[in-house]
């Protein structure tokens, strides 16, 4: 969660710095948003998995398995978001 905050914060700075406009903002916040989401649904589900079934249980592992995707899924879909929304104006202000 820590890591996903710190990559929100620096995707919202860069989005100041280059002046992004309103819509890629709100597209912006909605992918943040949804990695925040799945992590704190993954939280959840492994400390009710954790307090359902302490032992060891494959279907304790695919519900942990399951989850845990789900938040590489989200994560993965908002680094892509990104790279299309504050790539080509970060290259602009670097590189123009
Ligand atoms: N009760 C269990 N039975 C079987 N496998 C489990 C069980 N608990 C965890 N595992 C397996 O061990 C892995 C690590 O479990 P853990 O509870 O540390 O989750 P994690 O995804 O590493 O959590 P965190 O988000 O805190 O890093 C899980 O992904 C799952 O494959």
């Amino acid at each position: 969660m820590r890591i996903h905050l710190i990559a929100a914060a620096l995707a919202c700075g860069i989005s100041v710095l280059v002046g992004l406009p309103r819509q890629d903002w709100a597209i912006l916040l909605l992918a943040i948003a949804l990695v925040i989401c799945a992590e704190m649904i993954n939280t959840a589900i492994e400390q009710a998995v954790d307090l359902a079934s302490p032992d060891i249980h494959p279907i304790a592992k695919t519900a942990k398995d399951v989850a845990a995707g789900a938040v590489l899924l989200a994560a993965i879909a908002a680094v892509v978001i990104g790279l299309i929304l504050l790539g080509p104006p970060l290259w602009r202000l670097c590189f123009e």
